[in-house]
């Protein structure tokens, strides 16, 4: 029997723009959680010299569809073994079935999945928040025709991996069109009752 330590997982979920990025940040001051932004990873790695990845990457990310898994896991898992942390958020991943089957291939041993955050957010509202961080962000896909494309494939590939966890009953769902401070006081009861 290995003794090895198995890494403790937070999924966050939610649309473009629901505040995971947002909360995550808060939940790793507070928590220690390290936080790994899937998309992050992605957008790093898209910019690493001699990546063979970079451009499957970028038309992605443009096109609001998703990435195949071996690449992201495998970013999210040399995260995580560089770490000398054992508690991580997995901020945006797994998005489709394809992430979550690699995933559960790639972590077998590996990782336990610990609890799921979905924070539910209108479209509408999501839409006009990524639109504003535009104004800054830089990012290829934080305008309306990215954002149409990204809304389509949270609702018709991530929410049945959100469903998918609800029937394991690790999905806490919190209500994202709030203030930041507010949601973040029903984040906290979830991480104080983490088992
Ligand atoms: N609760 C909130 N209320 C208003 N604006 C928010 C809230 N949470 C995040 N934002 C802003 O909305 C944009 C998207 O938030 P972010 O955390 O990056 O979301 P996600 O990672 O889900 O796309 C950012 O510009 C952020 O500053
Ligand atoms: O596991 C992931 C996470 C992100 N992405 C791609 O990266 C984009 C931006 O993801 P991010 O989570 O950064 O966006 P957010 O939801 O935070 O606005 C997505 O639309 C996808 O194209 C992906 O392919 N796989
Ligand atoms: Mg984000």
């Amino acid at each position: 029997m290995s003794s090895k330590k198995l890494f403790n997982v937070v999924f966050v979920l939610g649309g473009p723009g629901a505040g995971k990025g947002t909360q995550c940040e808060k939940i790793q001051e507070t928590f220690g959680y390290q936080h790994l932004s899937a998309g992050e990873l992605l957008r790093q790695e898209r910019l690493a010299p001699g990546s063979q990845y970079g451009e499957e990457i970028d038309k992605h990310i443009k096109d609001g569809s998703i990435v195949p898994v071996s690449i992201t896991c495998s970013l999210l898992l040399r995260e995580m073994r560089n770490s000398s942390k054992n508690n991580f958020l997995v901020d945006g991943f797994p998005r489709n079935q394809d992430n979550l089957e690699g995933w559960n291939k790639e972590t077998e041993g590996v990782a336990r999945v610990q609890r799921v955050l979905f924070f539910n957010c209108p479209d509408d509202i999501c839409v006009e928040r990524c639109l504003s961080r535009g104004l800054t962000s830089g990012r290829t896909d934080d305008n309306a025709e990215s954002l149409k494309k990204r809304i389509q494939t949270y609702r018709d590939s991530t929410m049945p991996i959100v469903d998918h966890f609800r029937k394991l009953n690790l999905v806490s769902e919190i209500q994202g069109d709030r203030s930041p401070n507010e949601v973040f006081e029903d984040v906290k009861k979830v991480f104080a009752s983490l088992k």
